[in-house]
């Protein structure tokens, strides 16, 4: 993979996917989310870095609801999915959560077979009518994974069978197959050995052709190999957003130079 042809490559997207508007968090009487405004533009990569703590992995879990499942948790502000409200009380978390998928830091498939994996979501949203189109559905979100040649053979073996990197592909799978709009991943390499971390960032690269994609990392080389934008939070607050090569080449806020130099974080 070359690092220069991911970063380099024109930024084409336009249309904004997410548009958070004042957006505050609180844990209790924590404030951990401090008025982040950001437009996430559809079929992009966007990383969010910043130090340990800052709010990135809060922030991420907004745009898909997850936070709803932490009780001291108060989310506040606007953010909207292609115009809507995701926070209005017709939203149901559960479909929302179908169109934004979520991809998790240690890869966690469900103690079932690979094909059960991956049609696991399909089948409780009632997308497909007959075996032969949840076979298909299973097939193509096996190679949008990348994962279809190494596992086609053994469909019916468990998915915690296979080795780290196949298995957060196949949460990748599990991902795609309800057709999402935009993926969540909260460092989803940081488990993965440096082979397997390049297939997945290979991946996240083909992804952004179809999904959205929004990606939370320590690593600011990977936020500079698999974004075209990236947005720096420090200590709650959205402190610079851009396009990725601005960001690291020249950012605007003395922060960001801080952390991006290894000053901060
Ligand atoms: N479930 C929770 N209950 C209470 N406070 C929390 C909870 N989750 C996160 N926080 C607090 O919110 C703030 C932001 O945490 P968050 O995990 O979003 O940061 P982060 O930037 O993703 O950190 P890291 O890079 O270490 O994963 C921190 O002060 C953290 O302690």
């Amino acid at each position: 993979m070359n690092d220069m042809t991911l970063t380099e490559r024109a930024l084409e997207a336009t249309e904004i996917k997410f548009a958070a508007r004042d957006v505050q968090v609180y844990y209790g009487t924590s404030h951990a989310i401090k008025d982040v405004n950001i437009d996430i533009l559809d079929k992009t990569v966007t990383a969010f870095i910043g130090p340990s703590g800052c709010g990135k992995s809060t922030f991420l879990r907004c745009l898909n609801r997850m936070n709803d499942t932490i009780d001291i948790c108060r989310v506040e502000g606007d953010i909207l999915l292609d115009g809507e409200d995701i926070y209005d009380k017709k939203v149901d978390p559960v479909q929302l959560r179908a169109k934004v998928g979520m991809v998790f830091q240690k890869p966690n498939p469900f103690p079932k077979s690979i094909y059960d994996n991956v049609a696991y979501g399909p089948k409780i949203h009632g997308l497909t009518r007959n075996k032969a189109e949840l076979d298909e559905v299973v097939e193509s979100s096996l190679r949008k994974a990348a994962l279809w040649n190494e596992v086609k053979d053994r469909l019916d073996s468990p998915g915690t069978g296979l080795s780290g990197g196949q298995q957060q592909r196949l949460c990748i799978a599990r991902a795609v197959a309800t057709s999402p709009e935009v993926l969540l991943m909260d460092e989803p390499c940081s488990a993965l050995d440096p082979i397997a971390t390049a297939q997945v960032e290979e991946l996240i690269d083909e992804l952004r052709e179809n999904f959205s994609v929004v990606i939370v990392t320590h690593s600011m080389q990977q936020a500079a190999r698999v974004s075209q934008r990236t947005a720096f939070f420090h200590l709650g607050n959205l402190v610079e957003f851009g396009d990725t090569t601005q960001i690291f080449t020249n950012p605007k806020d003395p922060r960001t130079e801080s952390y991006i130099t290894g000053r901060i974080g």
